[in-house]
């Protein structure tokens, strides 16, 4: 993975140094695609009043004509192309179908536009690589639309995790482990095997659809240089040939050679780690809900980032010491319920206690 995908830690929300959204120069956006993920979007545009959405673009102008009515869009246009060629438009969202982001995303380049590209950001790493290549070349701007990232929940989780921009120290100690998942049973809004979830040509199955979630997740929470060993297993299905779900096991290697002081205020701490290496364990797919949550394991804590963990709004951390009372609790609770059934069965003669064999 490349040294550009090393992202630096957001600012804190309130940063100075970065301009407020209200305070920017407006933004003219076009949207490529009219489908269900558009409408979202254009939704969300309504509350940047820097923003506004000046034109829509669908495969049909029907449809165009449909989605610009209702949000109030000036113009429709029913081809990608032409939408391209207006002057009014600075940046370009693109919320269509995966098997087109090489080609679209080359198009809206061309045509000198700054570009948003829907998740996942491409299918293969090479039209990734072009697209980014071409994007430097021209000096545009161009994104995944990794929504999740953005969460002010999990701005807030790297902060607590990795630390702040101002040198604050994470509090789960070393990060040693990432656990995500997003399963759900697809076919209960997009019919098996009609939608484009299940059509291999349109860039389907589960890897497109929902791996970047538990994947994004992983690297947000190891942000050096990327994964040194990823393997992956999973269920492919022989009808449609898309993938429907896999578990995918990473490695990290270290960001530093430099071993961390042992923190003294924690004696526990005594399995010397390099910073930055740890594991991932992942799983994604269409044929069932998962729990849907991302968990950060570190030396002195674990925090979770609770379910909806792709449109998170909740956290959760535990610390150590915390925990350690949580369990002692339940450890002597269990003696003393032990101790109380067995007073009671001596009391009524039985040799054994009940549901014990
Ligand atoms: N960030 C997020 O939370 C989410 C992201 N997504 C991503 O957004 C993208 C679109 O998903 P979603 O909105 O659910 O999809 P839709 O099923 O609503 O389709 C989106 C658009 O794709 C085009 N399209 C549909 N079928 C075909 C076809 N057979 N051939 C060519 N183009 C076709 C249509 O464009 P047109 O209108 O021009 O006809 C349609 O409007 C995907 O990349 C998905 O991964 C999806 C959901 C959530
Ligand atoms: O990106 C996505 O996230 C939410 C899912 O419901 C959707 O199908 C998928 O494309």
């Amino acid at each position: 993975m490349s040294e550009e995908l090393n992202t630096p830690l957001p600012p804190p929300l309130d940063d100075p140094t970065v301009a407020h959204p209200l305070e920017c120069p407006p933004l003219r956006w076009g949207l490529i695609g009219c489908g269900r993920v558009s409408h979202d979007f254009a939704q969300a545009l309504k509350h940047i009043p820097t923003a506004s959405v000046v034109a829509c673009a669908a495969r049909e102008m029907d449809r165009a004509q449909e989605f610009a009515t209702k949000h109030g869009i000036a113009k429709a246009y029913g081809n990608y192309d032409e939408m391209l060629q207006d002057p009014a438009i600075d940046v370009v969202y693109v919320g269509n179908l995966h098997a087109f982001r090489r080609s679209i995303g080359e198009k809206c380049l061309l045509a000198n536009k700054h570009v948003l590209l829907e998740k996942p950001f491409a299918c293969k790493l090479d039209d990734a690589e072009y697209l980014c290549g071409l994007a430097k070349e021209r000096n545009l701007f161009l994104m995944e639309g990794m929504w999740t990232r953005f969460f002010p929940a999990v701005e807030q989780a790297r902060r607590l995790v990795l630390g702040g921009s101002d040198g604050t120290k994470g509090v789960l100690g070393e990060v040693s482990m990432v656990q995500s998942d997003f399963n759900f049973n697809a076919s209960d809004s997009d019919p098996y095997p009609t939608s484009f979830f299940y059509n291999r040509k349109l860039g389907g199955g589960a890897s497109l659809l929902v791996g970047p979630y538990p994947i994004a997740a992983a690297l947000l929470f190891f942000p050096g240089n990327g994964p040194d060993l990823v393997k992956v297993t999973g269920l492919v299905d022989p009808q449609t040939g898309v993938d429907l779900q896999a578990a995918v096991a990473m490695s990290f290697p270290a960001t530093s050679d430099i071993q961390p002081a042992l923190d003294e205020s924690n004696t526990e701490e005594n399995t010397p780690k390099l910073p930055g290496a740890g594991v991932a364990t992942l799983t994604y797919g269409f044929l069932g809900e998962s729990e849907e949550k991302t968990t950060v394991v570190g030396s002195k804590g674990r925090l979770t980032i609770e379910t909806p963990g792709h449109c998170p709004t909740k956290l959760s951390i535990l610390r150590k010491s915390f925990r350690r009372v949580v369990i002692f609790t339940r450890t002597v609770l269990a003696f003393a319920m032990k101790r109380r059934r067995l007073h009671v069965a001596l009391h009524l003669g039985k040799q054994k206690l009940r549901n014990v064999p």
